[in-house]
C-alpha cells in the first residue's frame, strides 16, 4: 500500500518536473521579448537556458532520496513543521499550482534529514530513505524507515547507505547528497563567514565535504557569492578531472575549479628548479626578500619638482619629496597605489602654493599638474614603476638579502643570468614568487569562498598566494598531514592556516573512512608511525573488501595476473607504481588483455594518485615508491589508500620495514 502511495507520489513529481521543463523552455523562447533591453535579455536568456538544461538533465536521476515526517503536538519539537512531511531531493520541484513536492537538500529544514537522531529528534518522527535502481531507467526499488519517535536509528548501519558506500566505482566522483553523515553536514552547512580546516584520513569524505559546502553556500548566499565567486583549488588536472562533475550535478555550473598554477598565472613554467632552489623559493622568507627587493627601489634621490604655469613657478624641493615618500611608506599601501598616492601628495603641495597666491585650482588643473613631466620624473626616481618579473629578475640574478644564508642565496642564484627580463625562463616556483610580487604591487581579485583541497601539500609561498585572494572571504581547507608528499608539506595545521591567512580557523577531524576497506586501511596504517605527523586514526565503515600481498620475481607477470582477475569484477582498475616501473609493467599488460579490457585499466604514476579512487588497485613494488623521493613513505601511504574494494600489493623486493611491522 505504502509502496503504491510512493509510486503515485513519484508519478506526480515526474509530471511536475515535466511541466517545469516545458515552462522553462517556453520562458527561454519568450525571454527576449520580456526583457526590456538587450543586455537584460541576454542575461535572462542565459539564465533560463542553463535552468532549462539543468532540468532537462534531471529525469535520469532519482527525483528525491529521502523524506522527513514531523510529529505533532506541543512536545514534538516540530515547531512550524508540525504534522508536515517533505520529500528531499537534488532540487526543488513544484507543480503547476505552485505546491512544493520536493525540497532542495540545502534548504534549512533538510539539515534535519542528515542530523536528527533518536536522542535529538529535532521534531522528526520518521526518516525515510529511498532506494533507486542503480542504472537508468530510474526506478524506485524500495525504502527504509527509521522511526526516531520509537527510538529507532540505523545510522551508519543503513542498508541503503551500505549499498552506496560499497558500490563498485566507475568513472569520476559522484555527489553524496543522499548519505551525507551528521559530522559531514555540520561542516557543509557551516556559516559562510567561517573558515575551517578539515583534517581527515584517506577516504573520510574531505573532498566530498568541500564540494558540497561550495554547493550549499551558493544556495544559501547566492546573491553574495554569485558576485564574488567560489573557487575550488586542487593539486593537479587529473584530480580536477576526477571531481569535475560533482558540482555541475548539483546544479552549480559557475564554480571555478583550478590547479594553483592556473590560479596564479596563465603562463606555463619553462624551466625546472633544482631541489635546493625550489626549497628556498617556497620558503616563507622569500616573502620578505621580495618585499625588500621591491621597496629598495623606493626613495631614490629625486630632482626637485618645478612647474611653470604661465605666470608662476611652483616648486617642491627634493627634501619635501623625500618627506612625502616617508609618509606614503608608512601608510603601507600596495606599491602601485603608493606611487599614485605620492603623486597626489606632490600635487597637493603644488596646490597649496597656488592657493597661497589666491588661486583656487579646480580638479582639471590638479590633474594637469599631476601629469607634468617634472612630477612623473620625480616619481620615477623616488617611486619607480616596476613589473613583477623585473624584481624577480634582479633577485635571482644577484640575491643579496641576508635573511637567506649564503648557501640559500647560492641555491637560487641563476647560474647564467638571462640577458634580459624577456628572455628569462621561469620555473613553477618562480611563478609563485612572481605572484607574490604582483600581490605587493596591487591586490589581486578576491573570491567570496575558497575551497583548497590537499592543502597539506602547499608551500608557505603558495599558501600566501591563496591568502591574498581570500582576505575578505572564507576558506575551507581540506587535507591530511599523513598524505603530505611535497618537500614543503605541512606537518601541523596551525602554521599552515597562518600562511593561508586564517590562523583562527578551527581544525575539525573526520575519522570515519568510507572508501578504504578496514583490512586495507589497517595495512596502510602500519606506515603511520614512520610519517612523522600526529593524525587521528580513521575507522573504516567497510568490513568487506580484500587485501592480497604477493611476492613475485616477475613483477609484470604478477601484475598481469592481478589485473586479469580484477577484470572479472565490475568497477575501475588502477595500476600504481613509480613512473619508470609503470611503463614497464603496462607495456607487458598492454599486449595481453583485449582492447576493451584495457580501457578499464588506468596506469597511475604514484605521484598522481592523490585524491583519486578506483575499485581495484594494484600497487607495484612499494619499496621503489618509498625510495623514489624523500617523502616516499607518505606517497606509498597515498597509493595504498586508493582502493574501494580490493588492493593487490605486488613486490619482488622485501616490503618496506614499516609495512612488515
Ligand atoms: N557520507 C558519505 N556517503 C557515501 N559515500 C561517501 C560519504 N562520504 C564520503 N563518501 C565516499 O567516500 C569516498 C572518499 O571520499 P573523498 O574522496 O571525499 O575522501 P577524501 O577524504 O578526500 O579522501 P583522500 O584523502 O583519500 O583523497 C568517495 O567515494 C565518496 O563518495
Amino acid at each position: 500500500m505504502e509502496q503504491e502511495q510512493e509510486q503515485a507520489y513519484l508519478d506526480r513529481t515526474r509530471r511536475a518536473l515535466a511541466w517545469m521543463l516545458d515552462h522553462a523552455r517556453m520562458r527561454v523562447a519568450t525571454g527576449d521579448r520580456v526583457a526590456g533591453d538587450r543586455y537584460t535579455a541576454e542575461v535572462l536568456g542565459r539564465m533560463l537556458k542553463s535552468y532549462a538544461k539543468e532540468l532537462a538533465e534531471e529525469p535520469d536521476s532519482p527525483l528525491y532520496f529521502g523524506q522527513l515526517r514531523f510529529g505533532t503536538g506541543a512536545g514534538s519539537g516540530a515547531g512550524d513543521h508540525s504534522g508536515q512531511s517533505y520529500h528531499i531531493g537534488r532540487r526543488r520541484i513544484t507543480d503547476e499550482a505552485g505546491e512544493t513536492l520536493v525540497i532542495d537538500w540545502r534548504a534549512p529544514v533538510s539539515a534535519r534529514f542528515y542530523r536528527a537522531s533518536a536522542r535529538d529528534r529535532m521534531g522528526v518522527s520518521v526518516r525515510r530513505r529511498f532506494g533507486w535502481s542503480p542504472r537508468p531507467p530510474v526506478r524506485l526499488t524500495g525504502f527504509e524507515d527509521e522511526h526516531l519517535d520509537r527510538g529507532e536509528e540505523t545510522g551508519i548501519g543503513s542498508a541503503l547507505l551500505k549499498r552506496e558506500i560499497e558500490r563498485p566505482r566507475v568513472g569520476p566522483m559522484r555527489d553524496i547528497i543522499a548519505t551525507i553523515q551528521p559530522e559531514q553536514d555540520e561542516l557543509v552547512r557551516a556559516d559562510v563567514a567561517d573558515s575551517l580546516c578539515v583534517q581527515g584520513g584517506p577516504g573520510t569524505g574531505k573532498t566530498a565535504v568541500g564540494l558540497h559546502r561550495a554547493a550549499y553556500l551558493l544556495y544559501a548566499h547566492r546573491g553574495q557569492l554569485r558576485r564574488t565567486g567560489v573557487l575550488v583549488v586542487g593539486p593537479n588536472p587529473t584530480f580536477l578531472g576526477h571531481i569535475a562533475a560533482v558540482l555541475p550535478a548539483l546544479g552549480e555550473i559557475d564554480v571555478r575549479q583550478h590547479t594553483l598554477d592556473e590560479v596564479l598565472t596563465a603562463r606555463e613554467p619553462s624551466t625546472v628548479d633544482s631541489a635546493e632552489a625550489a626549497a628556498v623559493k617556497h620558503d616563507e622568507r622569500m616573502a620578505g626578500v621580495l618585499r625588500r627587493a621591491l621597496y629598495a627601489r623606493v626613495g631614490g634621490p629625486a630632482a626637485p619638482v618645478v612647474v611653470y604655469d604661465g605666470s608662476y613657478v611652483l616648486r617642491v624641493s627634493s627634501g619635501a619629496v623625500a618627506r612625502e615618500v616617508r609618509t606614503v611608506l608608512a601608510a603601507d599601501l600596495p606599491y602601485l597605489t603608493g606611487r599614485e598616492r605620492l603623486r597626489a601628495r606632490i600635487v597637493a603641495l603644488l596646490q597649496r602654493q597656488l592657493e597661497a597666491r589666491g588661486e583656487s585650482p579646480n580638479a582639471s588643473v590638479l590633474q594637469w599638474l599631476g601629469r607634468r613631466r617634472t612630477v612623473t620624473e620625480a616619481l620615477d626616481a623616488a617611486w619607480p614603476k616596476v613589473k613583477p618579473e623585473e624584481v624577480l629578475h634582479a633577485v635571482l640574478s644577484d640575491p643579496t638579502d641576508d635573511a637567506l644564508t649564503a648557501a640559500q642565496r647560492q641555491a637560487i642564484r641563476w647560474a647564467k643570468p638571462p640577458r634580459s627580463v624577456r628572455s628569462a625562463r621561469w620555473s613553477a616556483a618562480d611563478l609563485v614568487l612572481h605572484d607574490e610580487v604582483a600581490g605587493l604591487l596591487d591586490h589581486p581579485d578576491e573570491v567570496g569562498h575558497l575551497v583548497v583541497d590537499e592543502a597539506q601539500d602547499l608551500s608557505p609561498m603558495q599558501c600566501r598566494a591563496l591568502a591574498r585572494r581570500s582576505r575578505h572571504g572564507s576558506i575551507t581547507v581540506l587535507g591530511d598531514l599523513a598524505q603530505g608528499t611535497t618537500p614543503w608539506a605541512a606537518t601541523d595545521w596551525p602554521a599552515q592556516l597562518a600562511h593561508l591567512g586564517k590562523p583562527a580557523a578551527p581544525v575539525v577531524g573526520l575519522t570515519t573512512g568510507f572508501r578504504v576497506p578496514a583490512a586495507v586501511l589497517a595495512f596502510a596504517n602500519r606506515l603511520l608511525p614512520a610519517l612523522g605527523v600526529e593524525v587521528p586514526t580513521v575507522h573504516s565503515v567497510r568490513s568487506d573488501g580484500t587485501l592480497r600481498v604477493r611476492r613475485a620475481t616477475d613483477l609484470a607477470r604478477a601484475t598481469l595476473t592481478c589485473v586479469t582477475s580484477a577484470l572479472d569484477h565490475d568497477g575501475s582498475i588502477a595500476v600504481v607504481a613509480t613512473a619508470p616501473r609503470l611503463d614497464a609493467v603496462m607495456a607487458a599488460i598492454g599486449d595481453r588483455v583485449s582492447a576493451t579490457a584495457a580501457t578499464r585499466v588506468t596506469a597511475v604514476p604514484a605521484a598522481l594518485a592523490k585524491g583519486l579512487e578506483f575499485d581495484h588497485v594494484v600497487v607495484v613494488e612499494p619499496a621503489e615508491i618509498l625510495e623514489a623521493q624523500p617523502r616516499g613513505a607518505n606517497r606509498l601511504y597515498v597509493a595504498l589508500t586508493r582502493a574501494v574494494s580490493r588492493l593487490d600489493v605486488v613486490h619482488s623486493r622485501p616490503l618496506p620495514d614499516a609495512l612488515n611491522s
